[in-house]
């Protein structure tokens, strides 16, 4: 059980309106969502609801498959596109989907498990990730321009344009003796390993960042025809904290399952992720050294901090980790000069 919702409060969170001409009022408050928040909305981003409810009525069939059938994608087949419950949480489950062919990558999961229908999905899914692919480029596009003018045409070819996506698409189920009041964690705290995420969360809600002052919770309230963009450890990282990727959570507050589209936007494995001087600005300290993203990944992916809480490492982590290992491996260099003396 977790904290008591009476004391979480709702974050206002500006829009972005994808249909319209960035207006320089909201590129303000757009730039100061991106740096207290790491989240921000956006309106208008051209996804029809009706995609989102057959793929939400598709994916609640292969939910619903019995768990030996599942686990044919789990993590211990060659397939691993399905987590069941109890690796993240005992109350969620999800099926990843990989670009950028989103249409294969569904087809080598629901082709396995699904008898009839598998050809319709995986064509849906592969609209979702199109048009995810190309949201998050144009994403991607205005947040340059809020970090300096021309930064898009500066910075996207030579720094974002071998991004690529995969989403992840989750069940969240809570115990059926959940109380009034009571509230349990469907996602533990984390930041994302992307650079950006889009988020689709059904109407039920239970998305909550953290405010930086206070540590307080506070609710990201679903809204129609909304999708929620939260930056990623990758982004804050290579914007030197000129955007910041918060700390995260669901938590399940009604006795009813929920469901969420996350769409995550990332560099390249091979990738070297440094700050531009011009990003990091005269007058700033160089908050990152440089790293390669794949190094940073599989430091996400080996450390736990406790049961159901392998999210909650951040870049900053990464960092420290590695900072105190380049310090123990000169201390080692100079005990093995030292015994060589
Ligand atoms: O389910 C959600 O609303 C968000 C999920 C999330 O934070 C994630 O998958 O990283
Ligand atoms: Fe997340």
């Amino acid at each position: 059980m977790v904290s008591n919702s009476s004391l979480d409060t709702t974050l206002n969170l500006p829009s972005l309106d994808l249909s319209k001409p960035l207006q320089p009022s909201s590129l303000s408050s757009l730039s100061e969502a991106c740096h207290q928040w790491g989240f921000f909305n956006i309106v208008n981003h051209g996804i029809s609801r009706g995609l989102y409810e057959n793929i939400h009525s598709f994916s609640n069939q292969l939910f619903d498959l019995p768990s030996e059938t599942k686990l044919q994608l789990g993590p211990c087949s060659s397939i691993k596109t399905y987590t069941p419950h109890f690796i993240a949480s005992p109350f969620f489950e999800s099926f990843r989907v990989s670009g950028p062919d989103f249409r294969s990558s569904a087809r080598d999961s629901v082709d396995v498990i699904f008898d009839e229908n598998s050809r319709e999905f995986s064509e849906m899914l592969e609209e979702y990730g199109k048009k995810m692919t190309e949201l998050s480029k144009k994403i991607m596009k205005i947040m340059l321009t809020i970090l300096g003018d021309e930064f898009d045409t500066r910075f996207y070819d030579c720094d974002f344009k071998n991004c690529h996506g995969y989403m992840r698409i989750n069940r969240y189920s809570p115990p059926n003796n959940l109380e009034d009041q009571e509230t349990v964690e469907g996602l533990g705290m984390h930041t994302d390993m992307s650079c950006i995420t889009i988020v689709y969360q059904d109407e039920t809600g239970g998305l909550q960042v953290k405010s930086k002052e206070e540590g307080r919770w506070m609710d990201i309230v679903p809204s129609e025809g909304t999708l929620i963009v939260n930056i990623g450890d990758l982004l804050q990282a290579w914007s030197n904290d000129n955007f910041i990727s918060s700390e995260h959570r669901v938590v399940l507050k009604k006795p009813l399952n929920r469901f969420s589209i996350a769409f995550f936007w990332c560099f390249e494995d091979e990738k070297v992720i440094s700050a531009p001087n011009d990003v990091v600005g005269n007058e700033n300290v160089r908050l990152y050294e440089p790293f390669v993203c794949l190094d940073y990944l599989k430091f996400r992916e080996s450390n736990e901090v406790g049961k159901f809480e392998k999210v909650g490492f951040t870049v900053k982590d990464f960092i420290a980790h590695n900072t105190k290992n380049s310090v123990s491996e000169n201390n080692l260099q100079i005990n093995i000069q030292s015994r060589a003396e």
